[in-house]
This record gives C-alpha cells, structure tokens and sequence, in this order.
C-alpha cells in the first residue's frame, strides 16, 4: 500500500488520465518512497500543456509556466506538474533557455540528474525505470543519467547536488560521475550563490556530512566558493567529525567559531543570507562565546531564544566534541528564570530617572539597567523596586 501522501495525490493523477493524458509520479518522492524516506514534495509529469491542466483543475497557480510547472491545489495540497520535456541551454545557469514539451516521458527522465532521481511511478505502483535507478539505489550510488559531462555543464549546481544526496542519503558517488564532477568543477562559480547556499544547507544537515566534506575537499570547490576561496583551510580547520547542523544560519556560526577572523556579517554579505540567518548566527555565536567563559548559566538561556536551544546544543557538540549539554537542562534553567524579558524588570528608565533627578537623560542610564537586569537574571537581586533601590545604593550609576 502506498503511503498516504500518494494516495492524497492519486485523484490528481487520475483526473489527469481520465482525460486521456500520462501523469506519473516523478523525481525525489520516487526515490523516497523506495528508500523508506520521509516523502517531501509530490511533484507530478504529465504529457497535458500547462494551459490543459489549468482548464481542468479548479485551483491552479502558475508558478513556472514558460518551463511547463502549474501548481495544482487539491484538497489543501499543492502538487507541482509539469509538462514531459526537453531542456534548451542553460546559459544563465538557473534555467533552461528555452524547453521544449514533448509527449513521452522518456526523454524527461533521459534530462534529469542522477539515475536515482529518474524513475517515475504510475497511478498503480508501476515503476519506469530507463536509467537503473533502482539498482543505484539498492548499491546506495550516486550516478549520472548518462554523460556526467553534459549533466553537470548543463546546471553544475548538479555537482553540489550530487555531494547533497550523497550526504542526506548516505550514497557514494560513482567513480565515472565523480570524475566528471572533477571536470565540470570550475563552473560552479557561474552560479548563484543563493542556489548553493540552499544545496549547502542540505549538505550540512545530511547524516553523511563528514563522508560529503571529503568530497568537497576532495573536489576543492572552495576555490569557487565566496569567503571559502580567501581561506583554503578553513574546511581542514573544523572539528574531525561534524554532526549535522539545521540551517544555513548554524553553519556560518560554526565557521565563525571555527574562524573568528572571518565576520559573520562578511558570510552573511557574501553568500548573500536574509537577516533572519544573520540574527540567528549572531545569536549562537554570542551564546557559545558566553558558554565558554562561565559555562551554561541563567544569562546564557535568558537571552537566548527558546527556538534556537538546540541549535546551539548542535553548534557546541560540534566545537567541543562531546555531547554533555542537555535541552532539558536549559529548559529547567529556563523554568526558574525570574524574568524572561527586561519588560518584566521591576525597575525601568523612568524609574532610574525618578531616583537622580538632577541627573541629565544618557547612556548611563541603559548602562546602569542593563546590569540591573544582569543581576536580577543571575539570581543575584531580587526582582523588586525596594530591593533595586537599596542594591542602586551600593552599585550607584557611573559619573557622565
Ligand atoms: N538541477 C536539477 C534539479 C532537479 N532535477 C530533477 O528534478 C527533480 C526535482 O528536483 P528537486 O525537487 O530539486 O530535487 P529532489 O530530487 O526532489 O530532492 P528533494 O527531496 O530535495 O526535493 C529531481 O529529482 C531531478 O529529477 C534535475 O534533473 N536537475
Ligand atoms: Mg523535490
């Protein structure tokens, strides 16, 4: 029995068929399926025009029309179809100059990457298998459809790729193919960087990341990379055996840990990262900056985002090399906090102002609450105006 994201997409492909066009299951969630992975997108080909299937669903976005892919909304689902076709060149790198849509499905699967990747499957569980995906997938291999050579100049992004789903999926990558990535290697620098930087989340967050790490080094596509290319050891410096990190934004706090010459901000500029990835690699570099020097404390979890305790879990296992901090540790801490914001603080400016009334506003008061908040937080001062007052008494604010 399929699993139940295929049945959910089963009418889909059934209304496709009634109307006397293919439609298979294509693509990732194939090779999914057969590896008893988790399934992620459902992504369809069918031999109907993108205008076709526009007229025959209800709910129809056209995302990547000019390339044959409608999304189609069915019951609260979204299923990428696109039209059986053939690639033009790719000179921009990102997509094909032109595609042509054709009407057998061999010739799309004869275009796409990786064997393992080229099987299609029908409304009945029947698999076309042109290139021995399923044999690749039984000797967990990694190969091209193909010439490797044509694959990878067609979108080198296949090169990185290929090293994703080695270490997502635990697969080698085929002799010949690894040659050829060898070949093609240089042309990584005419992609987009956003492009890789996605492919290199993957890659990091992949069980094999270390067998996958010995691929890049082994291909030196740091050359082609940007901040990787001014530091050529930088991928030799990090800990022997890296654990798998869960977005980009850990990656660069691991390489800032590793390297901290190298800004986070001039990671975040080069490869081109949104401000939330920059936030939240600032924040896991300054809590493991703090971990270092006093060790998991109440300062530590106060500011540190309850979302991001176990990237930072990630983040030190792989600096330190052990595995001794718990998340139930940091939630206990964070249970006793007595405050979780500086909103909550029994004290405020106006306050601060109220008790030095001949004092002139200035950056002396922030300073001034910032180590009443420091206090309060460790424990060291009860959250209450009397007790502020009195501690103010003794720890009075420093001269303008
Ligand atoms: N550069 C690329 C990108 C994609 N594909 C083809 O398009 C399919 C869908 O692409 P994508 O969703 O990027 O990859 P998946 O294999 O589905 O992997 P994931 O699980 O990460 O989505 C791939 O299986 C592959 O057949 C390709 O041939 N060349
Ligand atoms: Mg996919």
């Amino acid at each position: 029995m399929l699993p139940k994201v295929f049945l959910m997409a089963k009418p889909v492909l059934e209304h496709i068929e009634k109307q006397d066009h293919k439609a298979y299951f294509v693509g990732g969630c194939v090779r999914d399926l057969l590896l008893e992975r988790p399934i992620g997108d459902i992504d369809i080909a069918t031999s109907a025009s993108p205008a076709f299937i526009q007229k025959i669903f209800t709910k129809v976005i056209p995302v990547g029309i000019e390339h044959g892919t409608v999304i189609v909304r069915h019951n609260n689902e979204s299923y990428e179809v696109t039209t059986f076709r053939i690639d033009g060149n790719y000179s921009d790198k990102r997509h094909p100059d032109s595609v042509q849509f054709i009407d057998n499905i061999d010739k799309d699967l004869e275009r796409r990457d990786f064997t393992i990747n080229s099987l299609a499957m029908d409304l009945n569980g029947n698999m076309i298998d042109l290139f021995g995906g399923i044999n690749d997938i039984e000797k967990r291999v990694i190969r091209t459809v193909g010439n490797g050579y044509e694959r990878f100049t067609e979108d080198p992004l296949r090169i990185i790729r290929a090293i994703r789903f080695s270490s997502q999926l635990g697969f080698t990558i085929d002799p010949k193919t690894f040659q050829e990535m060898k070949d093609v290697s240089s042309e990584i620098k005419t992609l987009a960087i956003e492009r890789i930087a996605n492919e290199f989340t993957k890659l990091f967050a992949g069980n094999d990341v270390n067998r996958a790490l010995t691929y890049v080094k082994d291909l030196q596509i740091e050359r082609y990379l940007p901040v990787f290319c001014d530091f050529p050891h930088i991928l030799s410096s990090l800990p022997a055996s890296i654990r798998p990190l869960q977005s980009f934004a850990e990656v660069i706090a691991l390489f800032h840990l590793v390297n901290p010459t190298i800004e986070v901000s001039r990671w975040v500029k080069e490869w081109k990262c949104s401000n939330k990835t920059k936030q939240e690699a600032i924040h896991l570099v300054e809590a493991y900056f703090h971990f270092e020097s006093h060790g998991m404390d109440p300062w530590l979890i106060y500011r540190l985002t309850p979302a991001f305790y176990e990237g930072f879990i990630r983040i030190s296992e792989n600096i330190t090399q052990t595995t001794t901090i718990r998340l139930q540790e940091m939630k206990a801490i964070e249970q006793q906090l007595s405050i979780h914001s500086k909103e909550e603080l029994a004290f405020n400016g106006y306050d601060l102002m109220t008790l030095f009334p001949e004092r002139k506003r200035g950056r002396w008061i922030q300073n001034l609450l910032k180590r009443i908040e420091f206090n309060v937080v460790s424990g060291k001062l009860e959250n209450n105006k009397k007790e502020i007052k009195e501690w103010i008494k003794w720890n009075p604010p420093e001269t303008n």
